[in-house]
């Protein structure tokens, strides 16, 4: 049998906790370094571009190894978590210099991209969930919880899209099911949409699990709060005590919308390069604080559906929007309070350095003046916050009396605690001071015994303090005045009892009053950890406050108005609505403001119109002011009368899916399935040129099936734009449909784009328009134009429902030249422009005509 190469003690340690780590990168501490080594050191040497050695360079198996400087760690490590992977960082548990053998090493933190705290890309006002996901028969129990604030929430869901739709709406990273687990879902999470799927026994008690579950009592949303919790403790394995308790909400208590529509919609992001910058939440953060930042977009991403619920934030809104002033003053305090729920994460993961309990301690002497400021309003609405915003003096004093104003970063070297707060670390600080003092007064009086006007006092690591001559003087010494410790070419060094004990006093000093510090700071810490719970319930009052002032400040800058909005009512009524971004690029003059108005009989708005008119931007708008109205914040619109709608379905635009690698048609279908299928009585759906991206007659059969299946389905208001004229004739037939259009005109040969939504359907021959526009040859435009006649003539009638229509088409094609020109003269003759005698001579001449055959 081949022997197994054997490995030195250390390796096989390093291979011992490497096994327990297969999925994440060991960072195992050597000194100053740490090192990675075999496939670990090959990958990370690829992913962070550093040098790849090797380990026994001329043994037979040399092994790979790279490695990175422990100070420069986090850098690195920040940038293999963005990149996807994970990082078990491995420490020395002992001193080396006092362990004899192997020291003691153990992992004692595994980062993963759903547990990281550290800023990934962004600005902080952005969530990072980790999503915990089980199923049980065809029900998923799905939880999630940001690290970093605590904050946790957890729902049951009855399909693979409902699991895949609410994994995307939280952008999570990362993904934890059972160690054994295997469903379909999990493989779509990882391949299709590249989530990191992590594996996890959950059966890891941790305490703060009783507080977790305080409020949960369905056992399965037990089970998969239980395997969260599990996967946080056996990568974190430190306090999790600011982890809250987990929330129990329910899809339907929000405004559903699947991926494709919140992408479509660019809520939270665009579409064109996925960044913040050009969509929704882009132009309505006004925050001052990152958590108001992360709360707005919570909010955006999950819109109300009670009434009850959008009234009460309607109220704070319009108060701070009553009250300008206050206003102003909140938001100026806003901007001097940092991010609470960090703050509190840090301070019970035990990372809070004094600067960070100075931002504390600045943040909430805010409260006083936001209190009093809300109090000064008046309004009664205010008062469950003011209930809500308790004081903390004790926290505040505390921090005030012990941490300097601009503590270092690191909390082990001293100069964090202030004078006056300890009295034996002032003690310490006199002995340093007095002590030095003394070795300062110690120069002169020597230069004087002496006469010796160049002696100096130095000090060394190695020697410490001492008294130092120059070699030309050394003669001039008393004999055993001072005892010699070391001789330079050019001077002599010498030391006195004297100055060696005021040494020891100091430096002992020194070390004690660092250690003293380091332990009254974490007892200060401990202190503020005890307010944890008031500091989180603090800082989602601030967060709320902040979103409301932020709404409050777009409304009154952009003069949005409140909407009206009501569960009982199924009429929408906006009186010159906006789309909120399309108007901010454009700048508020050039756009144009239109009405949509849908009474309660009329459920499906057909929208024609030429192509750039502006179509899609009407259908957009409608959505986002029902998101706005449904958040609470104020509509870009001189009046709007609104329902509240339970779900946004949305097939706009050519967004291609990216994600999936479906083809444009394929996505077209699936999403307007989703329609078909889940929309109620009331929810809004956007159909934005259905059919396009198939052959025109299959499109428009599809196009016009859809309406009619969901005409009379009772399945809310839908907004449906189309290429095809043909569709327009539906108004007749079906009485819950109306046609408007997009107008335009044609002005010194151009055609210009009113933007303006007119009611009827549109004229037809844009197309040609903008074809003459192009500069055309006039043959073709004739030829087309009659074409288009013919097509017309032929299909008057709706295509789905007339299977004829291809036939008579067919027929139309067989016509001889004479007949179709006869009959393209007969559409174009305009009897109102010909005298009696002139039609009678031009059916003499069709007559004539006619004969040649
Ligand atoms: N109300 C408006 N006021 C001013 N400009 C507008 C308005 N609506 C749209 N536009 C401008 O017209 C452009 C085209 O709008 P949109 O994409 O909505 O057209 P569309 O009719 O849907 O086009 P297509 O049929 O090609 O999809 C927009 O980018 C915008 O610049």
């Amino acid at each position: 049998m081949p022997q197994k190469p054997k490995h030195t003690p250390m390796m096989e340690q390093y291979l011992a906790i490497k096994e327990q780590y297969p999925d994440a990168f060991l960072f195992y501490r050597l000194g100053d370094f740490y090192e990675l080594f075999n496939e670990d050191a090959i990958n990370a040497a690829k992913i962070l571009e550093i040098t790849l050695t090797s380990r026994n360079k001329n043994a037979d198996n040399p092994i790979p190894m790279c490695g990175v400087p422990y100070h420069a760690a986090k850098e690195y490590i920040r940038k293999l978590i963005d990149s996807g992977y994970k990082v078990a960082v491995c420490e020395q548990m002992e001193d080396p210099k006092t362990t004899k053998g192997m020291v003691k090493r153990e992992v004692v933190q595994v980062l993963t991209p759903g547990t990281y705290m550290g800023e990934v890309n962004g600005d902080g006002k952005k969530n990072n969930y980790l999503v915990a996901l089980e199923k049980q028969g065809s029900e998923y129990a799905l939880a999630y919880t940001d690290i970093g604030t605590g904050e946790t929430r957890v729902t049951l869901l009855e399909n693979e899209d409902a699991v895949l739709n609410e994994i995307q709406s939280v952008q999570a990273k990362e993904v934890v099911v059972q160690s054994e687990a295997q469903y379909p879902v999990i493989e779509t999470l990882e391949t299709r949409l590249g989530i990191i799927i992590s594996r996890q026994n959950g059966k890891i008690e941790d305490p703060i699990l009783t507080v977790v579950l305080e409020d949960i009592t369905e056992l399965f949303c037990q089970d998969v709060l239980r395997l969260l919790i599990s996967y946080l403790s056996h990568t974190q394995k430190r306090s999790l005590s600011h982890i809250q308790k987990a929330i129990r909400y329910k899809s339907d208590q929000f405004l559903k919308m699947d991926t494709y529509a919140r992408r479509n919609l660019e809520l939270t992001t665009s579409i064109r390069d996925q960044q913040k910058a050009g969509s929704l939440l882009w132009l309505i953060d006004r925050t001052k604080t990152a958590m108001g930042g992360r709360k707005l977009k919570q909010w955006l991403e999950k819109p109300l559906i009670s009434e009850q619920a959008i009234r009460n934030r309607q109220l704070m809104v319009q108060s701070l929007l009553a009250h300008y002033f206050e206003r102003m003053d909140i938001a100026q305090a806003l901007s001097s309070v940092y991010d609470l729920e960090r703050l509190v994460a840090k301070i019970s993961f035990g990372n809070v350095n004094g600067r960070d309990l100075i931002q504390l301690q600045r943040s909430l002497e805010q409260l006083p003046v936001l209190r009093q400021i809300l109090e000064a309003t008046g309004d009664s609405i205010w008062e469950a916050t003011l209930k809500q915003m308790a004081e903390m003096p004790e926290v505040v004093a505390l921090i005030n009396q012990a941490i300097v104003e601009d503590p270092p970063i690191l909390i082990t070297d001293g100069n964090i605690i202030k004078d006056g707060y300890n009295e034996k670390l002032d003690q310490y600080r006199d002995a340093m001071t007095n002590g030095k003092k003394w070795i300062a007064s110690l120069q002169q009086s020597e230069r004087e015994k002496t006469g010796i006007r160049t002696l100096k006092i130095g000090f060394n690591r190695v020697f410490g303090y001492y008294i130092e001559v120059s070699k030309a003087n050394v003669p001039n010494l008393p004999e055993g005045l001072y005892d010699r410790k070391q001789t330079l070419t050019n001077a002599e060094r010498f030391i006195t009892p004297e100055l060696k004990e005021k040494e020891q006093i100091i430096l002992e000093a020194e070390e004690k009053s660092a250690t003293l510090e380091y332990e009254l700071f974490l007892e200060i810490r401990d202190q503020v950890k005890k307010h944890s719970k008031q500091l989180q319930l603090l800082a989602k009052c601030i967060s709320e406050l902040d979103v409301y002032q932020s709404f409050a400040e777009i409304s009154e800058e952009k003069h949005y108005v409140q909407p009206e909005i009501s569960s009982q009512t199924k009429t929408i009524h906006i009186v010159n609505g906006r789309h909120p971004v399309v108007e901010e690029v454009l700048g508020k003059e050039k756009y144009i403001a239109n009405n949509l108005i849908m009474d309660e009989q009329n459920d499906i708005l057909l929208i024609t119109g030429p192509n750039m008119s502006g179509k899609s931007t009407y259908m957009r708008q409608l959505a986002l002011i029902v998101i706005l109205a449904q958040i609470g914040c104020n509509v870009p619109a001189e009046q709007a009368e609104l329902p509240i709608f339970d779900q946004i379905f949305t097939r706009i635009g050519a967004a291609d899916d990216l994600y999936s690698g479906q083809s444009t048609f394929m996505v077209e279908m699936v999403e307007t399935n989703q329609a078909l299928q889940y929309a109620t009585d009331r929810s809004l759906i956007l159909f934005d040129e259905i059919g396009r991206g198939t052959a025109t007659f299959d499109g428009m059969a599809l196009a016009e099936a859809i309406i009619r299946y969901l005409h009379g389905s009772g399945k809310g208001k839908m907004l449906f734009s189309t290429h095809y004229h043909e569709l327009t004739v539906l108004e007749h037939e079906l009485s819950a449909l109306r046609n408007v259009h997009v107008g335009a005109i044609e002005q010194n040969g151009e055609l210009v784009f009113l933007h303006k939504i007119m009611n009827g359907p549109a004229d037809k021959s844009y197309g040609l328009h903008v074809a003459k526009l192009a500069g055309m040859p006039d043959a073709l435009l004739v030829e087309a134009k009659r074409i288009l006649e013919r097509l017309e003539s032929n299909e008057k009638a709706p295509l789905v429902t007339d299977d004829s229509q291809q036939l008579s088409l067919f027929s139309a094609s067989q016509m001889d030249m004479n007949e179709k020109q006869i009959i393209n003269e007969i559409t174009d003759f305009s009897l109102e422009n010909n005298s009696p005698l002139q039609v009678m001579n031009q059916v003499n001449d069709w007559k004539q005509l006619l004969k040649k055959k």
